[in-house]
């Protein structure tokens, strides 16, 4: 069975001071197995982000449905499911990176990456002693460790954002454009811990500007074009 498949789906918005509605994707399909990795590019105001927001449910998806295979919860559309269920599965299963560091305030970044682990029922201990290893592999300076991250550079945002994200080994991983502000040696980084999840049956699904980057990585790269997902740009099968 497909870890996910996304079925006709589509997503309006409404623009309320417009009184217009403004249809950002339509009629997506595609379906993804165990440790597969989808890319999709595609020029800016397309749909990308939409698409990887509404399997994260931040949007609610209008037509169509969303199917993924949930540890918990067997197969669950994520266009059905309750806020519960939404709430445990970004715990427990479903990552999201952004370049947007979205956080609670007065935090730091270690207690940021140990809250991730914490909320997923692992020890103090074991919360502490992964934080630091995710934070030294993503080379956030150890005097930042302490330090709350609104002060962070846009790199430093994007590596501790990665760190909560991938500390957790989940099970299905959404990179919205998760190497924009990286260097090319941060970008390594973040390649070769894709690269490992991917090896341990992490499914992901990212949005890149950067081709090169995902040449090697994605099995399938689509293009999206009026709203739709169109054909394979890069492939690795065969
Ligand atoms: N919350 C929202 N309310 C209204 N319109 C929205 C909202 N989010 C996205 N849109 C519109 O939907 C369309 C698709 O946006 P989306 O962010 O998915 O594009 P994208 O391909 O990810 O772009 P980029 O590469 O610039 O990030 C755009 O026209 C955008 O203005």
């Amino acid at each position: 069975m497909s870890m996910l498949t996304i079925i006709d789906f589509g997503k309006r918005f409404t623009i309320h001071h417009l009184g217009k509605t403004r249809q950002a994707v339509e009629q997506i399909n595609f379906s993804l197995e165990k440790g597969e990795f989808i890319g999709i590019v595609g020029k800016s105001g397309s749909g990308k982000s939409t698409i990887l927001k509404s399997i994260y449910r931040t949007y609610l998806p209008d037509t169509g449905g969303i199917f993924y295979d949930s540890d918990r919860f067997g197969r669950i559309d994520l266009c059905q499911a309750s806020e519960r269920q939404v709430l445990y599965l970004r715990k427990h299963e479903i990552g999201y990176v952004s370049q947007f560091l979205n956080v609670m305030p007065r935090t730091t970044s270690r207690q940021l990456v140990e809250q991730a682990l914490l909320e997923m029922g692992e020890s103090e201990a074991v919360a502490r002693q992964e934080a630091e290893k995710a934070l030294t592999h993503f080379e956030l300076d150890p005097k930042l460790w302490d330090t709350y991250p609104n002060t962070f550079s846009g790199g430093e945002k994007l590596r501790l954002n990665i760190a909560m994200a991938t500390v957790k080994k989940p099970r299905l991983l959404l990179l919205d454009e998760p190497t924009a502000s990286l260097d090319q040696q941060s970008k390594l980084k973040v390649r070769e811990i894709i690269e490992k999840l991917k090896a341990n049956g992490t499914t992901l699904v990212g949005i890149f500007h950067d081709i090169e980057f995902m040449e090697g990585l994605c099995d399938k790269v689509y293009d999206m074009k009026e709203r739709q997902l169109v054909h394979e740009v890069i492939s690795n099968e065969g």
